[in-house]
């Protein structure tokens, strides 16, 4: 099969030619089988939909990926790792708001019973009515080139029915008002409420893809799964859905760890899951899958942040609400400094992420021409969360969120603290005391006790929570004669006998606060994924050599060593190297096959590994030893300990290859290797 071009937008390398293939997933997705990088789970039983398997390349990439975004994050900010447990008490997730609220809406074919997710139903609908459109005045102007794919299916259970399932674009040109308000709709689908959805399938006669039959009203779906802790079937438990919910459990011990002192970020990296309705586009919508989560405290009066300095140089690809709005999708380029400067961008905090969420991506090779940040719009965003952008990148399957960074305010610990009762907040201690007149509530408990029964805590923390206005009107209702609280839906009336609200003169010498957290949130196999469209490319001399062209730093194995012959005289010495590499920190694998170099080269070619050494009888004679560089596929000689330094500080990204040329003579004897 074909192996695609590497990345079609970005400029041919000087040395290497990229773009000599068109981009095709089918041999992406070819290797990535081949070489197990990962699978389906239970394939041999049929698998499932959204569980993969990672194979030893995939499983060693995706350490390599983690170990990197350690270093970037957890080191390079001194964050404070945790690895709290996946089971989580329901409690918990319901007071996050998970239960009730962790939904995505569904709805059914009336007939046939199939079920989709109903925002990505309307997109994939309207999506393959403007390619429709869009072949239709091809045809009309007739441009027409080539036969346009269909647009990807939706609800598609499993692999086996997902080709049937394709939503087909008809020819059909749409009036342009219409184009434009599907154009509209598009760019605000994560937007819509299951009401407002629901009136979207009818507006635009939304109708089962494959069997055409009617569809029922989206309904909420919760995509938690839900288990038992223990034996009994009273303690009620969920896999975690995101770890955010581990770091805020922890935070009174954390900030003791961090000596009481604010900011700090707590960072977590672990399994979460999500019984997604439809997984769909590989590992990029799973059932289970890895995020790496970073919980950073801040005053809620000063979100600036000590290292913005750093990095607001940085130029970053925005698309702002502003634009969305207007259903646009035009990215605007600023540096970071600017866009917190201009108050696009909520906070010095919130920025600083968003760039250094950037310079990982791209330490990785994630290609940063198809990264942009696209700001949350009002309705997207949780409503106590006051920005939120997502780092998207572009894929074949389009532009996928791989990364949220939200301001999430101080909500988590607010309501954490307020049902355990526990103190999750920031004392620090005031420079001058604060003197200053207070309404204080009075509360008879031996009085309220009878009167309400078993409401009469509720009715007690109802007052207790009051703020200085409530009170207020509490006072004056009082000197009425009586009040009423207010607990959920019930009123109760309340006599000056039970509830006394005095005006008091208070001495503040501590101020507390609840920190507000600012949380980078990223999908680690939506990055992978990401990461192998990106580095894929064929080679143009032959279509069927597909290059991963992996950094050093993430690469599943660094160097390939390659004995010219499987003759027992090199046997030792490639032990020898192999142990070398291994003490220098170099993943290597020997390949002493009986296949020729070049197919070995190929083979590694696909594996990412960017070096290869060459072991020979002049090896045995001259202790030489060839280096060969993956993309390029140049070569160098030289003493084998030279060679293997050469590799180290390659892999460690202190030199480049242009690096390595200056150290190393070029070989010449590469056509009679190949
Ligand atoms: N089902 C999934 N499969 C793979 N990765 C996921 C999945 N859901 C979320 N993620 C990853 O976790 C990150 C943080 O999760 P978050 O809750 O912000 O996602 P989300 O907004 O629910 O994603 P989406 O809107 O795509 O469902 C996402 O940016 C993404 O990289």
């Amino acid at each position: 099969m074909a192996a695609p071009a590497r990345n079609p937008d970005a400029p041919a390398s000087p040395t290497v030619k990229k773009d000599a293939h068109e981009w095709s997933r089918a041999a992406l997705e070819g290797v990535l089988a081949k070489r197990f990088f990962y699978n389906q789970a239970f394939e041999i039983y049929g698998g499932v939909a959204g569980l993969y398997d990672y194979g030893p390349t995939g499983a060693a990439l995706q350490a390599n990926i983690i170990a990197a975004w350690r270093n970037h994050f957890i080191l390079e900010e001194e964050m404070l790792e945790l690895d709290t447990t996946i089971m989580t008490l329901s409690d918990v997730l319901k007071t996050s708001g998970h239960v009730d609220k962790f939904a995505d809406f569904m709805c059914k074919d009336l007939k046939n019973g199939e079920i989709f997710r109903a925002d990505h139903l309307v997109e994939g609908v309207l999506e393959a009515r403007l390619k429709g459109d869009e072949q239709a005045r091809e045809a009309e102007a007739g441009t027409t080139s080539k036969p346009k794919e269909e647009v990807a299916a939706e609800g598609s259970e499993d692999k086996k029915t997902a080709k049937k399932k394709k939503i087909k674009s008809a020819a059909v040109k749409l009036d342009d008002a219409v184009k434009a308000e599907y154009e509209s709709v598009l760019a605000q689908i994560d937007n819509y409420t299951g009401a407002e959805l629901g009136q979207l399938i009818k507006k635009f006669a939304i109708k089962s893809p494959e069997t055409g039959n009617e569809l029922s009203e989206p309904v909420e779906f919760n995509l938690m799964f839900e288990t038992q802790i223990g034996p009994t079937g009273y303690v009620k438990g969920y896999l975690r859905p995101e770890t955010a919910q581990g770091h805020f459990v922890n935070f009174a011990r954390l900030l003791d760890f961090n000596n009481g002192r604010v900011p700090f970020a707590s960072a977590h990296i672990g399994k979460s899951f999500r019984n997604e309705i439809s997984p769909r586009a590989g590992l990029l919508r799973v059932r289970e899958f890895v995020m790496a989560e970073i919980e950073h405290y801040v005053d809620p009066l000063d979100k600036n942040h000590e290292r913005f300095d750093e990095v607001k140089q940085v130029k970053l690809p925005f698309l702002p609400k502003g634009i969305q709005q207007s259903g646009k999708t035009d990215i605007t380029t600023t540096t970071i400094g600017e866009a917190v400067a201009s108050g696009m961008v909520d906070n010095q905090t919130l920025g600083y992420f968003l760039a250094r969420i950037y310079l990982f991506l791209q330490k990785i090779g994630i290609d940063t021409q198809r990264v942009r940040f696209r700001q949350h719009m009002a309705n997207e965003m949780a409503h106590y969360a006051s920005d939120c952008w997502d780092a998207e990148i572009k894929t074949s399957y389009g532009w996928v969120e791989c990364v949220g960074c939200a301001d999430r305010s101080a909500y988590d610990l607010t309501v954490h603290s307020k049902r355990t009762h526990k103190e999750l907040h920031v004392q620090v201690p005031l420079k001058e005391p604060k003197v200053y007149d207070k309404l204080i509530p009075e509360l008879n408990r031996k009085a309220l006790g009878p009167k309400f029964k078993k409401e009469a805590k509720a009715v007690e923390e109802a007052i207790v929570e009051m703020d200085q206005d409530a009170l207020g009107s509490l006072q004056s209702q009082l000197q009425n004669g009586s009040a009423k609280v207010k607990v959920g839906s019930q009123e109760y009336e309340i006599t000056p006998d039970l509830v006394k609200v005095e005006l008091k003169v208070v001495k503040e010498t501590v101020r507390t606060y609840t920190p507000n957290v600012i949380e980078p949130s990223f999908g680690i196999g939506r990055i992978f994924y990401s990461l192998l469209e990106h580095s894929f490319w064929a080679r143009e001399e032959d279509a069927d050599r597909g290059v991963l062209s992996l950094p050093p730093l993430v690469a599943p194995f660094k160097a390939l060593i390659v004995p010219i012959s499987n003759s027992k005289e090199l046997a030792p010495l490639v032990k020898q190297v192999s142990r070398k590499l291994r003490s220098a920190g170099v993943a290597a694998r020997v390949d002493d096959s009986s296949a020729t170099i070049g197919r070995r080269y190929a083979r590694n070619d696909e594996l990412g590994t960017p070096f290869a050494c060459t072991l020979d009888f002049a090896s045995l004679s001259k202790g030489t030893m060839t280096l060969r560089e993956r993309d390029t596929t140049s070569q160098l000689i030289g003493p084998i300990d030279e060679v293997i330094s050469v590799i180290r500080t390659l892999c460690d990204g202190e030199i480049d290859w242009q690096g390595a040329q200056k150290r190393l003579p070029a070989y010449s004897g590469q056509q009679a290797l190949d």
